[in-house]
């Protein structure tokens, strides 16, 4: 099973907000034809109207290949029960909601439906998402193999060991990308606060970000070790560091915070 299975069996798309239009994107790219398409969203965005994909259509397939849930949490009871029609052990139906734990799907939809979860993140609108996967009891390997690789065509997909690792996935990487852009924001105005122009300030904060980010993926060297050859001893990086790695001031304890402030939320929605 794979893309094709896809293609020719549909893909349904309940809720096309940010994070359904960011994986429809990345998979519109990748060639999955918008023949096979369906979304149901009471407000379609511009963007997803020029797809050409069907919207809000009567002729939803009875048994799609794969139903992708990307409504909020607090949608899901009242979005789900237009799936229950689908729910006949066939369809595959993935959830990237927080929180939302695999048993109110399985109440929802029926018991014997085969469900995975799974957290992704936005970057999939460019094809370099990472998306972490755990299947029901019903979900086989063959339809873990089918969800891997719809997600493997925008970005990274990792298995989890149990659903309880979720909380702390959507800690780091679910939410993980709004952390990273704010380190941006915040890098461009202490950029501009030290004279340069607003525009050169974002230049500099995006182009760094990114281009760290892709040199701590391809190097043989760690994140340690990369940011020790950018610190020459006695030098601006050091002077740089030595606020940023402060032990009670520091990084590394509002990003442990900022982590399981996330991850504590995830814990909650998990109780509507
Ligand atoms: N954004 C992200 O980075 C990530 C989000 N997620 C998860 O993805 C899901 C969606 O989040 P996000 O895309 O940010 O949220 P959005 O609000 O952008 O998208 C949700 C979409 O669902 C639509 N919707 C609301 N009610 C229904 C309904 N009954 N049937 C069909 N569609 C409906 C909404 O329409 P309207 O706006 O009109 O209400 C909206 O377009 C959430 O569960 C979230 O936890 C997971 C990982 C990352
Ligand atoms: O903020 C949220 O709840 C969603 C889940 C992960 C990223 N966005």
């Amino acid at each position: 099973m794979d893309m094709d299975f896809v293609a020719e069996k549909g893909l349904v798309l309940l809720g096309c907000g940010k994070m359904g239009s960011a994986m429809l994107q990345g998979w519109l790219s990748d060639g999955l034809p918008p023949s096979s398409v369906w979304v149901i969203d009471p407000n379609p965005s511009d963007w997803l109207k020029n797809t050409g994909v069907q919207i809000n259509a009567d002729n939803l397939p009875a048994a799609p290949g794969i139903v992708l849930i990307a409504v909020k949490p607090q949608m899901m009871g009242e979005a789900l029960p237009s799936l229950k029609k689908m729910g006949n052990g066939v369809t595959l139906f993935i959830s990237v909601a927080a929180g939302t734990p695999i048993s109110a799907f399985e109440a929802a939809l029926g018991s014997e439906s085969p469900i995975i979860r799974a957290m992704p993140n936005t970057p999939a609108a460019v094809g370099r998402g990472i998306t972490s996967i755990i299947g029901n009891v019903h979900a086989s390997s063959a339809q873990l193999d089918l969800a891997e690789a719809l997600l493997r065509a925008v970005g990274q997909v990792v298995r989890l060991e149990s659903e309880d690792q979720m909380d702390a996935v959507t800690g780091v990487s679910g939410s993980g990308p709004a952390y990273v852009f704010h380190m941006i924001e915040c890098m461009a105005k202490a950029g501009e606060a030290e004279g340069l122009s607003p525009e050169l300030a974002m230049q500099l904060a995006q182009a760094t970000v990114a281009g760290a980010g892709a040199l701590a993926e391809a190097a043989e060297e760690t994140p340690s070790e990369l940011r020790v050859n950018v610190t020459s001893p006695n030098g601006t990086t050091q002077a740089g560091l030595e606020v940023l790695m402060d032990e009670e001031n520091g990084l590394p304890d509002l990003i442990r915070r900022t982590v399981g402030a996330a991850a504590n939320r995830s814990r909650e929605l998990r109780n509507g």
